[in-house]
């Protein structure tokens, strides 16, 4: 197939979970006007992001991939743009500590805005409305008018995302990423917080390291960037389609909303338009592996979406809950490998660990978290495979969305702060917390 033939191909096939747009005339008028936008992101910062995983692949690095479950145009301020940011550095700098090895960091960041939801509507006190699909599709608000899906919202999802883009790249370059800065993200965190009291101890050997490299000559400029790349869920095919540009170089074709796309649990049906779209671009894609998979689906998600056998081209992201991880993972791992690739694996550990809590807020806990990616470490180490990295939902903010933690979250508190406008993320000392437990087993 040519590529133009493959990037039609998807609309030939069931795409679920897309919204039904009421204004058709002003879908087609923004995907136009997206269509003749700049891309987010070259292929070649692709590229790079594939030839990372690929060392994953090969256990020569970890993969720390994580942010909110649906970001929000309101959240795009610099203040938020930071703490995100500063948490994802902060639990990178604790697994490259511990694992010795480099650590691939990706964001959920930068165009996660729509939501695939288990049901099309949401009750309240008797009053039925649409449910919420992401900023990109409709409003939070509980309200008719808010949740009528308006096509201009993929516009602002762009621009939110070229925004927040331009912030992360700012701080992952001037230096503030930088590892000199480790007691300084640290500043307004450190006396209250457990985490922030066991990280600033790290920080200090880090330093003390630093200082001893320092002194024997060795040039540490390098370690004042980093580089940080932006996934999401391809979820929302016309726009994803509106974004897609042929590399005048390679001629291949790739998203440029994202570094990475990856298809969620809901829609990776193997004859579906997901599916279809992901095999067209070239970038690296992400696959959500759920309890129910099978061995079968596994060959073919291979077959399909990495025919070469590209490493760091496809990453299974395994989200089974901790009941369940240590049981159907491992036929998943030997199915891999009887297709011939090597595929890059991830812990989700946050999906397959959401319950209802007393309060009516959906919530996960730590312990439940902390459970499936040991699971995950233990399927791997005894199939001799590598476990590349985990997969998280966390804020920079103090929220109480999840239970447990070194500062304790109990179910009673989590309506204190529950912002999340989809599932409960991991506040910035529950992350470092959780780092600090994943560290002890690299
Ligand atoms: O983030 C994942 C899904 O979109 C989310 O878990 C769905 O949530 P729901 O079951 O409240 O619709
Ligand atoms: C929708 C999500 O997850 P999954 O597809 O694994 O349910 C998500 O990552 O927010
Ligand atoms: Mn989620």
């Amino acid at each position: 197939m040519t590529n133009s033939e493959l990037l039609v191909s998807w609309r030939d096939m069931p795409a679920t979970h897309q919204p039904d747009w009421p204004d058709r005339a002003a879908l087609g008028d923004v995907l136009t006007r997206l269509s003749a936008a700049p891309g987010l992101v070259t292929p070649s910062a692709c590229e790079s992001l594939r030839s990372r995983l690929a060392a994953v692949a090969n256990g020569e690095a970890f993969a720390l991939q994580g942010g909110d479950c649906a970001e929000t145009f309101d959240g795009v301020t610099p203040d938020a743009i930071r703490n995100k940011t500063k948490t994802l550095l902060q639990m990178a700098v604790i697994f490259t500590y511990a694992a010795a090895r480099p650590v691939v960091k990706i964001g959920r960041m930068a165009g996660q805005y729509a939501k695939p939801r288990s049901s099309p509507v949401e009750t309240r006190d008797g009053v039925t409305l649409p449910v919420y699909l992401g900023d990109a599709v409709n409003g939070f608000d509980f309200d008719p008018a808010a949740r009528v899906p308006d096509p201009a919202r993929l516009w602002r999802m762009y621009e939110a995302s070229r925004f927040t883009l331009d912030i992360v790249a700012g701080h992952a370059r001037d230096g503030y990423a930088g590892l000199d800065q480790l007691h300084r993200w640290n500043r307004d965190f450190v006396a209250n917080s457990p985490a922030g009291a066991r990280y600033e101890e790290l920080a200090y050997e880090i330093d003390h390291a630093l200082r001893f490299m320092g002194a024997c000559g060795v040039q540490l400029d390098e370690l004042r960037s980093v580089e940080i790349f932006a996934s999401h869920e391809g979820l929302l095919l016309d726009y994803e389609n509106a974004l897609t540009r042929i590399d005048p170089d390679s001629g291949l074709t790739y998203a440029t909303s994202g570094h990475m796309l990856w298809i969620g649990e809901r829609t990776r049906a193997l004859d579906g338009a997901h599916v279809a779209y992901c095999r067209s671009i070239a970038n690296p894609i992400g696959v959500k592996l759920g309890p129910t998979t099978t061995p079968a689906e596994v060959r073919s998600y291979v077959d399909i979406l990495d025919p070469d056998r590209q490493p760091g081209r496809l990453t299974f992201i395994t989200r089974m809950g901790a009941r369940q991880i240590r049981d159907r993972l491992p036929g998943l791992i030997r199915a891999a490998q009887e297709t011939g690739g090597k595929p890059t694996w991830i812990s989700d550990p946050m999906h397959g660990n959401t319950f209802l809590a007393p309060s009516g807020h959906k919530t996960r806990r730590l312990a439940d978290i902390l459970d499936e990616v040991r699971g995950f470490f233990d399927v791997h180490r005894a199939l001799g495979t590598h476990p590349g990295g985990i997969h998280v939902e966390f804020t920079g903010e103090d929220v109480t969305e999840c239970i447990g933690g070194g500062a304790e979250i109990l179910a009673d508190d989590l309506h204190h702060r529950y912002e999340s406008a989809c599932d409960p993320r991991l506040n910035r000392s529950q992350s470092l917390d959780l780092a600090f437990d994943i560290a002890e087993l690299l």
